[in-house]
């Protein structure tokens, strides 16, 4: 397709976090915020001009999926509603191509704090791996990255414009290793790392934003790969 105007930035994009996924790098500089069975959810303290920008990382296994089928579920916007709680309203506002949309989402008001919206670019991505190394990591990876403006974007709202830089990356283990035609699954896990820099725009104290986090983010991960399961069970399996 002719490349569209954030054609360029798109890859930078992608590329920046799947090198970071391909480190996985959880150094004592990230605080561990919550600890459930197979979901650890990391974040580092961060502010910019005295608003909370904390980056948050989460990594989670899940039995009985694969990431493309995590990465169509958390990319696919028809289905968005359906799993993201804090949302109050989500919109398709333009197509760049069939793995590339523009959304326009209002999340629902958290007290104290002011109501938020996004607008940014979806796209979804199969990262093989390299062809020399066949050992190398296979990725599915979602991003979603805010862009200042796009002309069916609802003019001046009430709301505070969230500036976001989000990222699902996820890996699928067959264990035993098997030929393609008689995998289940019982067979596959999924590796997920979900990396989240949400600056929330605007003022909010520092201490509710951070309890909204420490709050939300487990709560949406585990609602979302349980949503992907419920849709998968009985469904042949997206490798
Ligand atoms: C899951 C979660 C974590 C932390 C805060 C909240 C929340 N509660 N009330 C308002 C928000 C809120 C404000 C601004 C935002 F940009 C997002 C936001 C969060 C996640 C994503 S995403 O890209 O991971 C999933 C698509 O919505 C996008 C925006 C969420 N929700």
């Amino acid at each position: 397709s002719p490349k569209h105007k954030y054609y360029k930035e798109i890859n930078e994009v992608i590329a920046e976090h799947i090198k970071y996924a391909a480190k996985l790098d959880i150094d004592n500089t990230w605080e561990l915020i919550h600890d459930e069975g197979e979901m650890k959810v990391f974040k580092r303290e961060m502010e910019e001009d005295g608003m909370v920008v904390d980056p948050l990382k989460a990594v989670h296994t899940v039995k009985g999926i694969t990431g493309h089928e995590v990465c169509h579920y958390f990319w696919n916007p028809d289905v968005r509603m359906e799993w993201e709680g804090t949302l109050e309203s989500a919109q398709v506002l333009d197509w760049f191509s069939e793995d590339t949309c523009v959304c326009y989402q209002i999340h629902k008001k958290v007290w104290p704090t002011t109501q938020r919206e996004a607008l940014f670019w979806t796209q979804i991505r199969h990262v093989p791996n390299e062809d020399e190394d066949e050992d190398g990591p296979d990725y599915w990876i979602v991003c979603n990255y805010s862009i200042p403006d796009h002309d069916k974007c609802p003019e001046k709202t009430k709301n505070i414009r969230a500036i976001m830089n989000v990222a699902m990356i996820c890996e699928t283990v067959v264990e035993p290793p098997q030929s393609d035609r008689n995998i289940t699954r019982e067979n596959i896990t999924c590796k997920i790392q979900y990396h989240a820099n949400v600056n929330p725009g605007g003022w909010a104290p520092a201490s509710v934003l951070r309890a909204v986090y420490k709050r939300e983010y487990p709560k949406f991960l585990k609602r979302f790969t349980q949503y992907v399961m419920d849709q998968t069970k009985d469904k042949p399996i997206m490798f």
